[in-house]
């Protein structure tokens, strides 16, 4: 697992967004090999949209080509409903940049029959051959998608009913009406993320601090759910300086460190790119200076 520290939420969205852009332009997805991207609701990942979205109109980047899947969606809220997390989707993304409609797939909770609207989201994401890259934010209690504590690691998508404290954080989208928080939702599960090729967290503010630590600190771990993170072989956490508030001193400076070193290695192999060295050729040339 990677952690990156940025100084605050605007910085971690542009990290993101650049990660992301990388990812899709070197994958050059075509029609017949689109890119499937996992993404999240919630305020947190809002600058990564932003920024995203900067790049599509900057020309950068496009999503002709990605198919999407969120997370979660609450169930019983109208489809149009403002707090919704299809209206929220469109509005702070999907309506800004070039992805066609079709290639949108958001969990229906309106569905007459939930579990097999659970089902077919499974079987979609087998379709299009499983997820690349699974955006995902996480909640106070390190929630990832609406995983409560106690949720199975090797769970599945499915209806989940939501914690108290779940409802609480979100009442500030119900006019801190805890009565209109809807009390369950339709979500991917833990084994649905582990099983993207790549999963990559957004984790910023302090509220978020004692998740993060118990998530990377402290073991693998179904009452802080983002722990099972630590099970997937490509993980990424980006979060800010206020998020690392309840780290150690010596998580910090080791993290730190591997980005000294990985970004040192980025910049070797790109001044070799430009050289038009390849990474045998660079091997032929050390041994070449040995002898
Ligand atoms: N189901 C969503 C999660 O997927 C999201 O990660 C979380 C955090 O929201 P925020 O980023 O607003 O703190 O909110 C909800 O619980």
């Amino acid at each position: 697992m990677r952690l990156i520290i940025r100084d605050d939420a605007p910085a971690v969205g542009d990290y993101i967004a650049n990660y992301i852009c990388k990812r899709i332009n070197d994958f050059a997805p075509t029609p017949e090999r689109p890119f499937v991207l996992g993404l999240p609701t919630g305020s947190s990942p809002i600058p990564t949209y932003k920024a995203l979205i900067k790049l599509v109109q900057a020309g950068k980047l496009s999503f002709k080509n990605v198919i999407t899947f969120n997370m979660d969606e609450y169930v019983g809220l109208p489809r149009d409903h403002p707090e919704s997390y299809h209206t929220f989707m469109f509005r702070e993304f999907f309506s800004h940049i070039d992805i066609p409609p079709s290639q949108v797939n958001i969990l229906n909770g309106n569905a007459e029959d939930l579990v097999g609207e659970c089902n077919s989201y499974e079987a979609r994401i087998k379709a299009v051959g499983g997820i690349e890259l699974f955006l995902g934010g996480i909640g106070e209690d390190g929630h990832i998608a609406f995983n409560e504590p106690g949720s199975s690691l090797a769970s599945r998508t499915r209806i989940k009913t939501l914690a108290y404290e779940t409802i609480l954080a979100n009442a500030r989208f119900f006019n801190n009406d805890l009565s209109q928080v809807p009390r369950m939702a339709l979500t991917v599960g833990v084994a649905t993320v582990l099983d993207s090729r790549e999963v990559v967290v957004v984790v910023t503010g302090q509220r978020k601090a004692l998740a993060l630590s118990k998530a990377i600190e402290e073991g693998v771990n179904h009452l802080w759910t983002l722990s099972a993170l630590q099970l997937h072989p490509w993980a990424l956490i980006v979060v800010d300086e206020d998020a690392t508030a309840e780290l150690h001193v010596k998580t910090v400076k080791y993290f730190r460190s591997i980005e000294r070193v990985q970004d040192e290695v980025e910049r070797t192999q790109a001044e070799l790119k430009a050289r038009g060295v390849t990474q045998a050729g660079a091997a032929d040339q050390q041994v070449g200076s040995m002898e």
